[in-house]
Protein backbone atom coordinates (compact mmCIF):
# COMPACT_ATOMS: atom_id res chain seq x y z
CA UNK A 1 0.00 0.00 0.00
CA UNK A 2 2.58 2.50 1.03
CA UNK A 3 4.69 1.58 -2.09
CA UNK A 4 2.17 3.92 -4.05
CA UNK A 5 2.32 6.73 -2.29
CA UNK A 6 2.02 9.90 -4.65
CA UNK A 7 4.59 13.27 -4.03
CA UNK A 8 2.16 15.88 -4.13
CA UNK A 9 3.66 17.76 -7.42
CA UNK A 10 0.37 20.29 -8.53
CA UNK A 11 -1.34 22.98 -7.42
CA UNK A 12 -2.70 23.78 -4.50
CA UNK A 13 -6.36 23.05 -4.14
CA UNK A 14 -7.02 24.39 -0.67
CA UNK A 15 -5.76 27.00 1.71
CA UNK A 16 -7.07 28.18 5.12
CA UNK A 17 -4.59 31.29 6.35
CA UNK A 18 -5.69 31.85 9.97
CA UNK A 19 -9.04 30.66 9.81
CA UNK A 20 -10.98 31.02 13.00
CA UNK A 21 -14.62 30.03 13.05
CA UNK A 22 -17.44 28.41 15.86
CA UNK A 23 -20.84 28.79 17.08
CA UNK A 24 -22.39 31.98 18.39
CA UNK A 25 -19.92 33.32 20.81
CA UNK A 26 -18.24 30.38 21.26
CA UNK A 27 -14.70 30.29 19.19
CA UNK A 28 -14.22 26.74 18.36
CA UNK A 29 -11.01 26.70 15.61
CA UNK A 30 -8.90 29.47 16.21
CA UNK A 31 -5.74 30.69 13.94
CA UNK A 32 -5.85 27.21 11.41
CA UNK A 33 -3.25 27.43 8.73
CA UNK A 34 -3.30 24.62 6.72
CA UNK A 35 -2.52 24.01 2.46
CA UNK A 36 -3.51 21.17 0.53
CA UNK A 37 -2.06 20.89 -3.04
CA UNK A 38 -3.96 18.31 -5.71
CA UNK A 39 -3.19 14.45 -5.14
CA UNK A 40 -2.17 15.27 -1.85
CA UNK A 41 -4.03 13.33 1.44
CA UNK A 42 -3.94 15.74 4.90
CA UNK A 43 -5.29 14.23 7.90
CA UNK A 44 -6.24 16.46 10.89
CA UNK A 45 -5.64 13.82 13.80
CA UNK A 46 -7.86 14.94 17.04
CA UNK A 47 -9.89 13.67 19.68
CA UNK A 48 -13.50 14.33 20.53
CA UNK A 49 -14.94 17.82 20.57
CA UNK A 50 -11.35 19.37 19.39
CA UNK A 51 -13.32 21.07 16.47
CA UNK A 52 -12.59 18.57 13.69
CA UNK A 53 -15.86 18.73 12.43
CA UNK A 54 -16.18 22.38 12.70
CA UNK A 55 -13.21 22.65 10.72
CA UNK A 56 -14.85 21.02 7.62
CA UNK A 57 -18.13 22.61 7.70
CA UNK A 58 -16.39 26.28 7.90
CA UNK A 59 -14.48 25.13 5.11
CA UNK A 60 -18.43 23.00 3.28
CA UNK A 61 -19.99 27.01 4.35
CA UNK A 62 -22.12 25.57 7.07
CA UNK A 63 -20.41 28.31 9.10
CA UNK A 64 -18.64 31.33 8.36
CA UNK A 65 -15.36 32.17 9.25
CA UNK A 66 -14.93 34.69 11.86
CA UNK A 67 -11.40 35.69 10.74
CA UNK A 68 -9.32 34.69 8.18
CA UNK A 69 -9.24 33.05 4.73
CA UNK A 70 -10.21 30.06 2.81
CA UNK A 71 -9.05 29.52 -0.53
CA UNK A 72 -10.42 26.86 -2.85
CA UNK A 73 -8.28 26.67 -6.16
CA UNK A 74 -6.98 30.47 -5.60
CA UNK A 75 -10.44 31.47 -4.98
CA UNK A 76 -11.54 32.98 -1.46
CA UNK A 77 -14.60 30.93 -0.77
CA UNK A 78 -15.27 31.65 2.77
CA UNK A 79 -18.43 31.61 3.79
CA UNK A 80 -20.27 30.79 0.13
CA UNK A 81 -22.97 28.47 0.71
CA UNK A 82 -22.31 24.78 1.14
CA UNK A 83 -24.30 24.37 -2.76
CA UNK A 84 -22.53 26.21 -4.78
CA UNK A 85 -19.20 24.83 -3.49
CA UNK A 86 -20.48 21.62 -4.54
CA UNK A 87 -20.70 23.02 -7.98
CA UNK A 88 -17.52 24.21 -8.11
CA UNK A 89 -16.07 20.94 -7.32
CA UNK A 90 -15.84 20.65 -3.47
CA UNK A 91 -17.38 16.89 -1.85
CA UNK A 92 -18.09 16.85 1.89
CA UNK A 93 -18.69 13.28 3.21
CA UNK A 94 -20.48 14.12 6.84
CA UNK A 95 -19.61 12.26 9.74
CA UNK A 96 -23.39 11.16 10.19
CA UNK A 97 -24.84 8.48 7.40
CA UNK A 98 -26.41 11.12 5.30
CA UNK A 99 -27.65 8.77 2.64
CA UNK A 100 -31.72 8.73 2.10
CA UNK A 101 -32.90 5.17 3.33
CA UNK A 102 -35.75 4.75 1.67
CA UNK A 103 -34.31 5.43 -1.90
CA UNK A 104 -32.24 2.94 -3.77
CA UNK A 105 -28.38 2.74 -4.21
CA UNK A 106 -28.79 4.16 -7.87
CA UNK A 107 -31.46 6.94 -6.57
CA UNK A 108 -29.01 7.89 -4.03
CA UNK A 109 -26.15 8.09 -6.57
CA UNK A 110 -28.29 10.25 -8.84
CA UNK A 111 -28.46 12.88 -6.14
CA UNK A 112 -24.72 13.62 -6.57
CA UNK A 113 -25.42 14.43 -10.49
CA UNK A 114 -25.70 17.59 -11.77
CA UNK A 115 -26.80 16.26 -14.91
CA UNK A 116 -28.98 12.55 -15.74
CA UNK A 117 -26.68 12.06 -18.73
CA UNK A 118 -23.45 11.52 -16.13
CA UNK A 119 -24.78 8.51 -15.18
CA UNK A 120 -23.42 6.28 -17.05
CA UNK A 121 -20.08 7.57 -16.11
CA UNK A 122 -20.71 8.21 -12.70
CA UNK A 123 -21.65 4.19 -12.69
CA UNK A 124 -18.56 3.05 -14.96
CA UNK A 125 -16.04 5.19 -11.81
CA UNK A 126 -18.41 4.02 -9.49
CA UNK A 127 -17.63 0.06 -10.15
CA UNK A 128 -14.17 0.54 -10.40
CA UNK A 129 -14.00 1.75 -6.69
CA UNK A 130 -16.64 0.15 -5.17
CA UNK A 131 -17.59 -2.49 -7.11
CA UNK A 132 -20.28 -3.53 -5.00
CA UNK A 133 -22.62 -0.88 -5.29
CA UNK A 134 -23.70 -1.37 -8.70
CA UNK A 135 -24.75 -4.89 -7.92
CA UNK A 136 -27.37 -3.49 -5.60
CA UNK A 137 -28.45 -0.38 -7.44
CA UNK A 138 -31.89 -1.14 -6.56
CA UNK A 139 -31.65 -2.15 -3.24
CA UNK A 140 -32.92 0.37 -0.84
CA UNK A 141 -30.52 2.14 0.07
CA UNK A 142 -31.43 1.87 4.51
CA UNK A 143 -31.00 -1.85 4.16
CA UNK A 144 -26.95 -1.47 3.30
CA UNK A 145 -24.90 -2.26 6.33
CA UNK A 146 -22.78 0.41 8.17
CA UNK A 147 -20.32 0.00 6.23
CA UNK A 148 -21.28 -0.16 2.69
CA UNK A 149 -23.18 3.11 3.67
CA UNK A 150 -20.16 4.47 3.95
CA UNK A 151 -19.06 3.36 0.75
CA UNK A 152 -22.23 4.88 -0.79
CA UNK A 153 -21.86 8.21 0.84
CA UNK A 154 -18.17 8.42 -0.68
CA UNK A 155 -19.69 6.68 -4.30
CA UNK A 156 -21.97 9.60 -4.16
CA UNK A 157 -19.31 12.44 -3.70
CA UNK A 158 -17.42 10.47 -6.54
CA UNK A 159 -20.43 10.87 -8.68
CA UNK A 160 -19.16 14.76 -9.38
CA UNK A 161 -15.48 14.62 -10.12
CA UNK A 162 -14.59 16.74 -7.01
CA UNK A 163 -11.05 18.23 -7.20
CA UNK A 164 -11.30 18.40 -3.38
CA UNK A 165 -13.20 16.04 -0.74
CA UNK A 166 -13.28 16.69 3.09
CA UNK A 167 -14.35 13.66 4.89
CA UNK A 168 -15.51 13.57 8.42
CA UNK A 169 -14.25 10.17 10.23
CA UNK A 170 -15.12 7.54 7.70
CA UNK A 171 -13.31 5.34 9.29
CA UNK A 172 -15.31 5.52 12.81
CA UNK A 173 -17.50 2.30 13.56
CA UNK A 174 -15.46 0.22 10.39
CA UNK A 175 -14.69 -3.26 10.70
CA UNK A 176 -10.18 -3.05 10.17
CA UNK A 177 -11.17 -4.82 6.12
CA UNK A 178 -13.50 -2.08 5.29
CA UNK A 179 -10.84 0.50 6.72
CA UNK A 180 -8.46 -0.88 4.20
CA UNK A 181 -10.78 -0.76 1.66
CA UNK A 182 -11.71 2.86 2.31
CA UNK A 183 -7.48 3.27 2.71
CA UNK A 184 -7.47 1.96 -1.41
CA UNK A 185 -9.83 4.30 -2.66
CA UNK A 186 -8.76 6.99 -0.96
CA UNK A 187 -5.03 6.53 -1.93
CA UNK A 188 -6.16 6.03 -5.49
CA UNK A 189 -8.22 9.14 -5.88
CA UNK A 190 -5.47 10.93 -4.60
CA UNK A 191 -2.48 9.39 -7.28
CA UNK A 192 -5.16 8.59 -10.19
CA UNK A 193 -7.42 11.53 -10.07
CA UNK A 194 -5.52 14.11 -8.52
CA UNK A 195 -8.08 14.61 -6.13
CA UNK A 196 -6.84 16.49 -2.53
CA UNK A 197 -8.18 15.22 0.48
CA UNK A 198 -8.54 16.25 3.81
CA UNK A 199 -9.45 14.24 6.70
CA UNK A 200 -10.46 14.52 10.27
CA UNK A 201 -9.90 11.72 12.18
CA UNK A 202 -9.30 10.06 15.61
CA UNK A 203 -8.14 6.37 13.83
CA UNK A 204 -4.08 6.50 13.99
CA UNK A 205 -3.78 3.40 12.23
CA UNK A 206 -5.71 4.68 9.93
CA UNK A 207 -4.27 8.21 9.44
CA UNK A 208 -0.66 6.70 9.55
CA UNK A 209 -1.43 4.66 6.43
CA UNK A 210 -3.45 7.15 4.36
CA UNK A 211 -1.92 10.22 4.80
CA UNK A 212 0.54 12.21 3.66
CA UNK A 213 0.63 14.71 5.83
CA UNK A 214 -0.60 15.30 9.16
CA UNK A 215 -1.54 17.80 11.39
CA UNK A 216 -2.64 17.59 15.47
CA UNK A 217 -5.83 19.62 16.69
CA UNK A 218 -6.04 20.27 20.68
CA UNK A 219 -8.95 22.24 21.52
CA UNK A 220 -9.06 24.14 17.98
CA UNK A 221 -5.57 24.91 17.74
CA UNK A 222 -3.42 22.85 15.27
CA UNK A 223 -0.22 22.29 17.87
CA UNK A 224 2.08 20.00 15.25
CA UNK A 225 2.19 18.68 12.14
CA UNK A 226 3.88 15.95 10.75
CA UNK A 227 5.15 14.64 6.54
CA UNK A 228 4.69 11.13 6.44
CA UNK A 229 7.22 8.39 5.28
CA UNK A 230 6.77 6.38 2.28
CA UNK A 231 6.94 2.76 3.20
CA UNK A 232 7.72 3.11 6.67
CA UNK A 233 5.51 2.64 9.33
CA UNK A 234 4.23 5.44 10.55
CA UNK A 235 1.82 4.44 13.34
CA UNK A 236 3.75 4.55 16.60
CA UNK A 237 5.31 8.34 15.33
CA UNK A 238 1.89 8.88 15.42
CA UNK A 239 0.26 7.18 18.24
CA UNK A 240 3.44 9.55 20.17
CA UNK A 241 2.55 12.64 18.41
CA UNK A 242 -0.66 12.44 19.78
CA UNK A 243 0.31 11.39 23.38
CA UNK A 244 2.86 14.45 24.33
N1 LIG B 1 -24.07 23.40 16.71
C1 LIG B 1 -23.25 23.66 17.73
N2 LIG B 1 -23.53 24.69 18.58
C2 LIG B 1 -22.69 24.98 19.60
N3 LIG B 1 -21.54 24.30 19.86
C3 LIG B 1 -21.23 23.28 19.05
C4 LIG B 1 -22.05 22.90 17.95
N4 LIG B 1 -21.49 21.84 17.31
C5 LIG B 1 -20.34 21.58 18.00
N5 LIG B 1 -20.19 22.43 19.03
C6 LIG B 1 -19.09 22.45 19.99
O1 LIG B 1 -17.88 22.69 19.31
C7 LIG B 1 -16.83 21.92 19.87
C8 LIG B 1 -16.13 21.12 18.78
O2 LIG B 1 -17.08 20.21 18.21
P1 LIG B 1 -16.74 19.38 16.89
O3 LIG B 1 -17.97 18.58 16.57
O4 LIG B 1 -16.21 20.29 15.87
O5 LIG B 1 -15.57 18.44 17.43
P2 LIG B 1 -14.97 17.12 16.79
O6 LIG B 1 -13.50 17.24 16.97
O7 LIG B 1 -15.48 16.92 15.41
O8 LIG B 1 -15.53 16.02 17.78
P3 LIG B 1 -16.05 14.51 17.51
O9 LIG B 1 -14.81 13.72 17.18
O10 LIG B 1 -16.64 14.13 18.82
O11 LIG B 1 -17.03 14.55 16.39
C9 LIG B 1 -17.44 21.05 20.95
O12 LIG B 1 -17.19 21.66 22.20
C10 LIG B 1 -18.92 21.08 20.63
O13 LIG B 1 -19.69 20.97 21.79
Amino acid sequence: MSANIKKPTVGTVLECHHLSSGYDDAVVIEDINIQISAGQIFAILGKNGMGKSTLLKTIMGFLKPTHGEITFADEPIGGVEPQKLARRGIAYIPQEAAIFQDLTVEENLRLGLSNDRLLPSGMEKIAAYFPILPKRRKQFAGTLSGGEQKMLLMARALMSNPKLMLVDEISEGLQPTMVENITKVLRQLATNDNVGILLVEQNVRFVSRVAHSVALLEIGRIVREKQLDDGTDNEQGLAEMMRV
